[in-house]
Formats: C-alpha cells, structure tokens, sequence
C-alpha cells in the first residue's frame, strides 16, 4: 500500500515536470526581478523554500535578479537602538544615525542572509547593494525625508555581468548620491527601477497579499493602468499598496515587458506564477 502512494507521488511529480515544458520554453533565458518584502521573509523554512525556487529557476535557464527589501527589521534594530522612526507616504524619514542602521540591517544581515540561504541550495549567489559599481544613482526624494532617494539612474553592467556567468544578483536597496552621500531607498522603487533598466520580462513584486483587489475584496487577475488609475482615486487601492502599483506602471514605462504582484508567503509562489497555467495573483503588462 505505502509502495502504491509513494508511486502516485512520482508519477504526479512526473506529470508535473512534463506539463511545465512549454513553460520552461517560455522562459528559457528570461530575466526575472523578483522583490523579496521584509513581510514576505517570514521564516528560515519560508526563507529556504525561495533560495530553492530561485535557484530552480536558474536550473532552467530563467535569469533571477533579486532585491530586497528588511523594513520590519530595520524597525526591530531601530527599537533595540532606541531610535525613533516615523512613515511619510511609506518612505521611512531617514537621518544620518537612521541611515547607518538602515545600510547595517540591509546589507550585513538581510542581504547575507538571502545570499547564504541560496547558497545553502547549490545556487550561486552574489549580494550587492545599489551602491555597488554605481549600480544605481539617487537624487533626493524630498528634504522632509532626509537621506531618501530616488533612483536617477540605473547602471544594470554589473548585474550583466553576474548573470552572464550564471550568477544570481541579491540587491540591498540603497543608492549612491551625486556627491557621494549614500541614501535608502524604498524596496518597491528599487526593484522597478532594476526591472526597467534590465527591459526584464517579468518583475514579481511578492507581498502579504493575494494581489490587487477590487471593492468587493476579490483578487483581480488581469489590470490595466487606466484600472490601476481609477482604483486609486477611487481609493480601492491604499496604503502599501500605492508604491507597488505606482512602482509597476514606472516600471513597465520604462521597458519592463509585465509586472506581478503575488503573495510571497504562499507556497512555491514564483514557480506557480512563472511554470504553471494557473499563474497567482495580479499581472499588468506592458502596452
Ligand atoms: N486594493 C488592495 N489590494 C490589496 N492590498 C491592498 C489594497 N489596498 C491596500 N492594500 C494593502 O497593501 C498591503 C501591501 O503593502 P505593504 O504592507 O507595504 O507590503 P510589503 O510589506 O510586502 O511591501 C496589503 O497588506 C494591504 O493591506
Ligand atoms: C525609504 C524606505 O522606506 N526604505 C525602506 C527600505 C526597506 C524596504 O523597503 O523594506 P520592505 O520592502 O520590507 O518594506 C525602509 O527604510 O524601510
């Protein structure tokens, strides 16, 4: 009896791997941005299953670049610090003592820990932060959010570079000033601004919900800007989920080819989007 279960099992994994072939087709030696959330980190095991996926997907030939974002850890050093923090428009207002705990958490315990965690699956990864070989160039959002920036300028040579050699790209989101200050950069806006400097095929921007969803809650599979524009004014979409869909539509103005937004806590959520005709949660694409 455990010998015929154990059989069923192969052969669905069988019939898995043979259904995703046109997938993997579709796919082969595409460039996928994929924007890790601090609230989509969750656990070691949640953590490990992504550094799997992700290295799956190099396995077949699809090209993952990923940034992260920490905000939920940056606030846990911050509060052990004593330091206070406060919001504007979901940008964290950042002073000079912010910004150095800011830079501490994203690229010496989130982006280490997203690297080893790839590594740990036979991956090859590589972590860098926005300020790495000029990668990308801020100018300041706004003087009332101190050290904030907004991507000027995106240099992708160096992520060229990694991804030609088969490596995985792991991006801390900061960026360099004109004048060499260092700034912090929303998570969303720096995977938008990486995806249209790479004219990549997909951006999954992976957060703590289903998708995009209309007045009545329901998940909405399929929008359109002109949908996006309305849900907005309309107030349907609010809070975190303005920057990401402000982000997709910079995004996909800039040369993305079609943006996602999916639940990063759900189970294989990349490999359901990217290899299956179920697909998850909400895409928009390009005109
Ligand atoms: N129309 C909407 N559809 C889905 N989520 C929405 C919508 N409007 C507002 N939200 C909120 O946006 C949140 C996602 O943004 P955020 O918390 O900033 O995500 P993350 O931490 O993953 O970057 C959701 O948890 C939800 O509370
Ligand atoms: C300017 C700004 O707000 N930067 C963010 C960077 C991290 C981030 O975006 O993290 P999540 O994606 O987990 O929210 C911050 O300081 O929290």
């Amino acid at each position: 009896m455990k010998t015929q279960d154990m059989n069923r099992d192969w052969i669905a994994t069988a019939r898995t791997l043979n259904q995703a072939l046109p997938y993997l087709q579709r796919y082969a030696d595409a460039t996928v941005v994929i924007k890790l959330g601090g609230h989509a980190m969750g656990s070691d095991e949640a953590m490990a299953e992504f550094a799997r996926d992700v290295t799956l997907m190099r396995q077949v030939g699809v090209n993952p670049v990923i940034v992260h974002g920490g905000g939920p850890m940056i606030n846990a050093m911050l509060d052990r610090l004593q330091i206070k923090s406060e919001f504007i428009n979901g940008k964290r207002v950042t002073d000079a003592a912010t910004m150095e705990v800011v830079e501490m958490v994203l690229s010496g315990l989130v982006n280490a820990r997203i690297v080893q965690a790839i590594s740990e699956q036979g991956g090859r990864a590589v972590g860098v932060s926005g300020k790495d070989s000029g990668l990308i160039i801020c100018d300041q959002t706004n003087p009332d959010l101190g050290l904030v920036g907004t991507p000027s300028q995106v240099n992708p040579k160096l992520l060229q570079d990694l991804v030609e050699k088969g490596i995985i790209p792991v991006i801390a989101p900061l960026g360099m000033g004109r004048n060499g200050e260092t700034f912090n950069i929303n998570g969303d806006t720096a995977a938008g601004a990486i995806a249209a400097a790479l004219r990549a095929d997909r951006l999954l921007l992976l957060t703590d919900v289903a998708g995009v969803k209309n007045a009545e809650g329901q998940v909405v599979t399929e929008l359109t800007a002109a949908q996006i524009r309305e849900m907005t004014d309309s107030g349907v979409i609010a809070g975190g989920m303005i920057p990401k869909t402000e982000t997709a539509l910079d995004a996909l103005e800039g040369g993305a080819r079609a943006v996602v937004i999916l639940d990063g806590r759900a189970p294989n959520a990349c490999l359901l989007e990217l290899f299956t005709e179920h697909g998850a949660g909400s895409i928009i694409r390009a005109k």
